[in-house]
């Protein structure tokens, strides 16, 4: 990675220590939780300008106030991760153009949807030689197929990008719950270390990959998973169901990744990434949540209106997710192949009832042969 310029360099005596300004893109419920961390880390850590600075999507709260004065006044982000401290080094930051120009180090993290339109506005406004990591589960579609949201912006900003990804219900984390998570990296392990070394904490043990694409897949598929999950629960089905619709999902990601790039390591799925993130959202997450309650209403109540009332302005990515699989599916001729991931859409937009997540699945019993 190349050092950051002059104006980042700090002379200590003969030595020349460089500075790295790093910026958050994003400050929703996990963008806060990952400001915490960060913030907490750059106090410590030499190579990184204390301040941290964080986009905040301007919003006025019901008391009038503007968002982003109440997080610079509390040090809280009071609508999206109420009740937690985030750092005094974290500064809000209302002006996107603003909040990037001096960064050497991007931490992306909207829900999907918003990172085109965000990306656009970023084009020729960030330094050359930036690095990026994007925390963001879900993928674009275009004509000529799937993008991922780490290749969109590579493409449109001309920078490398990682990601991190795992196992991160982030209200767990920003009370210091025990957990893991993962980087994937595409060459330059430096860059990967530095990542690591910017969230780990003693209870969000990092490690990196090199599979850039596989850990990205796993955190964006996962979601369609979990929406199968709370279907399962919507309709009191029980665990060996649940764990079944899980075993199913994972079979389905692993194939869907390798055959979007072969390149998609096995054991990337053992990581915090692959079956640990699928277990924690498929228990615990959002997306789950919502899904039991469509469920539990008889598929009568929309997905928008159940996540404008139950998460408060917080959005779930599983639904998009299943609707841009499904143009993928079709592009391609896949639903067959993917049994799970076609029956999770045709639920969501009301073409199936809730029970067909198993309906689906009554195929003749297989011999699963060793590959081994
Ligand atoms: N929350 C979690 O537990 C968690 C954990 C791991 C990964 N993630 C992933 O992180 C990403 C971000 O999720 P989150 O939980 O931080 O967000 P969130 O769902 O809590 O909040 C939504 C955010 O979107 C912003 N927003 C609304 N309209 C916007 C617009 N037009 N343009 C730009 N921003 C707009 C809001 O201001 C808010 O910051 C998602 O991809 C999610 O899957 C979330
Ligand atoms: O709450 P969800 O369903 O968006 O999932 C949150 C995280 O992705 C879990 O790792």
């Amino acid at each position: 990675m190349a050092p950051p310029a002059m104006e980042n360099q700090i002379t200590n005596g003969d030595e020349i220590t460089t500075k790295y300004k790093l910026t958050i893109v994003g400050s929703g419920n996990w963008g806060s939780v990952a400001s915490k961390l960060i913030a907490s880390n750059t106090l410590k850590l030499n190579s990184f300008h204390d301040e941290v600075r964080m986009w905040v999507f301007e919003e006025t709260l019901p008391t009038g106030e503007k968002l982003t004065d109440v997080i610079n006044n509390t040090n809280e982000n009071v609508k999206y991760l109420p009740g937690i401290k985030l750092g005094k080094n974290v500064v809000a930051d209302p002006d996107l153009e603003h909040a990037v120009k001096d960064a050497d180090m991007l931490v992306f993290v909207t829900p999907h949807q918003f990172m085109e339109g965000i990306c656009k506005r970023l084009v020729g406004k960030i330094k050359g030689d930036v690095q990026a990591i994007s925390l963001i589960k879900g993928m674009e579609v275009k004509a000529e197929g799937p993008c991922m949201i780490s290749t969109l912006i590579s493409k449109q900003l001309g920078i490398n990008c990682c990601v991190l990804m795992g196992a991160n219900i982030a209200n767990e984390i920003a009370v210091e719950k025990f957990s893991e998570a993962t980087v994937g990296y595409r060459e330059d392990k430096d860059v990967a270390q530095r990542w690591v070394q910017l969230f780990n904490a003693p209870y969000f043990q990092v490690s990196a990959v090199q599979d850039v694409e596989g850990v990205e897949l796993c955190g964006t598929l996962k979601n369609v998973v979990a929406i199968a999950a709370g279907f399962v629960d919507g309709m009191d089905m029980g665990n060996n169901t649940k764990a079944a619709i899980m075993r199913i999902g994972l079979v389905e990601m692993k194939a869907f990744s390798k055959l979007m790039f072969s390149s998609v390591k096995d054991t990337t799925f053992f990581e915090s990434c692959g079956v640990a993130d699928l277990i924690t959202t498929c228990l615990g997450g959002r997306n789950r949540r919502v899904a039991e309650a469509f469920a539990r209403n008889g598929g009568k109540r929309s997905f928008d209106e159940l996540e404008a009332e139950m998460l408060q302005g917080q959005k779930l990515q599983g639904v998009s997710t299943a609707n841009e699989l499904y143009e993928v599916l079709s592009q391609r001729g896949w639903h067959e192949l993917f049994p799970l991931f076609t029956t999770v859409h045709e639920i969501c937009i009301g073409r199936l009832p809730p029970s067909a997540i198993v309906e689906y699945s009554e195929h003749p019993p297989t011999l699963v042969e060793d590959s081994a």
